[in-house]
């Protein structure tokens, strides 16, 4: 029986995928071998012996301690693009809340909510109208600052919209480059995208290297009046320059999913409460991926869509005992394994070694099941952090 420990709103599509003849499931389940969450966030926390994996059903990884739980022999999974589409729609509503009297519009047709004769209201209602007047999207320029899963989409949402695209992201994959439209022009720094943009769109990680990457010298050279948008995390932004930049008249609103003190009830922001992937649709699909994800690795020591191990996958040999070793990417692990299964006479069918920075992960199929011993001793060898019998 594997036991998953679930934290925030997981969709039951997602849970629902999990056996129960061989999954316990739950809130409070204890000496859990996976975590599946969300937001939850884990630095800092105790970790159970038995924890094996964490899925984060979504994107965004800063709430668990990656690096920490890597050397520990506990793989981190995410679910690359499974809300994407959900964050692009609500950029695209950002944009319109900006450019047009929606919101105030709003409020004030809903002050009129007293009025009985409905001739009266929309004579008042034409007459006021032009308070809420705006412009328009198509021909404006959009700037895209990462340009990964999310990004790319907000680029043909964009397009389609007849706005002209510029794209800032100095680390593309080639498989995101692949999927981004030809159409995007490519800034080689962040002020020349910055400087010509009536739209920014931030889509980038969290990381040590984003973190502020819109500062105050970012916002001396960003185009007077310009909007910005960040629903990517917090931590991308000074909020203290941003507010200064609000005050200064130089920044022209801010859309941000994430509220800050000071700024959440600041005239020129708008501000929302992290709903950035809260759609039925997107919540399935990181549910279901990220439960897809973490059954592969139980069940099988496969290895898909990590964020601290390397991709690793390897069909099952019918009859064979598997191994599943996490160990530190240093010359000579694999050979000295090898040789304890050597003096064992335990005789491998199939194996795969893979590495990811500092560390590595390998599957061996043995035709025959290793003893105690045996296990004990592989788990002794030097730079082996974990070793699993499935
Ligand atoms: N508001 C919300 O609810 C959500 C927020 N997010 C946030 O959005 C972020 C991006 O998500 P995805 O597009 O799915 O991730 P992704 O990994 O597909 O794309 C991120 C892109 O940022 C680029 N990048 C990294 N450092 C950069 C830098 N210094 N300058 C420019 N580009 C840089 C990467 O090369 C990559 O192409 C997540 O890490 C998360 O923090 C994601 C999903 C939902
Ligand atoms: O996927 C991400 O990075 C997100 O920010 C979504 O967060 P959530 O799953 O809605 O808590």
């Amino acid at each position: 029986m594997f036991k998953i420990k679930t934290y925030n709103a997981i969709s039951s599509k997602g849970l629902e995928r999990f056996n129960p003849k061989t999954y316990e499931v739950g809130g409070a389940v204890a000496d859990a071998d996976a975590y599946v969450l969300r937001s939850q966030k884990l630095h800092g926390e105790p970790v159970p012996p038995s924890l094996l994996a964490v899925a984060r059903a979504g994107a965004g990884v800063n709430n668990i301690p990656v690096g920490e739980y890597g050397q520990q022999g506990i793989v981190v999974f995410n679910t690359p693009g499974a809300n994407a589409n959900a964050v692009k729609e609500l950029v695209l509503a950002g944009m319109l809340l900006t450019t047009r009297g929606i919101l105030p519009g709003i409020e004030y047709a809903r002050s009129l909510g007293t009025m009985t004769d409905s001739a009266e209201m929309h004579q008042l209602l034409e007459k006021e109208k032009s308070r809420f007047a705006g412009t328009e999207l198509r021909g404006k320029t959009l700037g895209i600052v990462g340009l990964g899963a999310i990004g790319s989409m907000v680029a043909d949402t964009a397009l389609a919209l007849g706005m002209k695209v510029l794209g800032f992201d100095p680390a593309l994959s080639i498989d995101a480059a692949w999927r981004l439209s030809n159409a995007v022009q490519r800034m080689e720094n962040l002020p020349s995208l910055l400087a010509r943009s009536d739209f920014v769109s931030i889509h980038v990680p969290a990381l040590e290297s984003t973190r502020h990457m819109i500062d105050a010298a970012a916002l001396s050279g960003i185009k007077p009046g310009a909007v910005l948008l960040n629903f990517a995390r917090e931590t991308i932004v000074d909020p203290a320059a941003i507010l200064q930049s609000l005050d200064a008249g130089r920044l022209g609103r801010y859309v941000s999913d994430f509220p800050e003190p000071g700024l959440s009830t600041h005239d020129k922001c708008i501000a929302m409460p992290h709903i950035g992937a809260s759609t039925e649709e997107s919540e399935e699909n990181c549910a279901v991926m990220a439960a897809d994800q973490i059954m592969e690795f139980l069940e099988n020591g496969n290895i898909v869509n990590s964020v601290n191990y390397p991709a690793v996958r390897m069909d099952r040999t019918p009859g064979a005992t598997r191994l599943a070793i996490a160990n530190e990417n240093v010359a000579g692990v694999l050979g000295s394994v090898l040789s304890v299964l050597a003096d064992a006479k335990l005789n491998v069918i199939d194996m795969i070694n893979r590495s990811r920075d500092e560390l590595a992960y390998n599957l061996i199929d043995l035709s025959s099941a290793p003893d105690e011993t045996a296990i004990k001793a592989i788990g002794n060898v030097a730079h082996v952090i974990r070793v699993r019998v499935i």
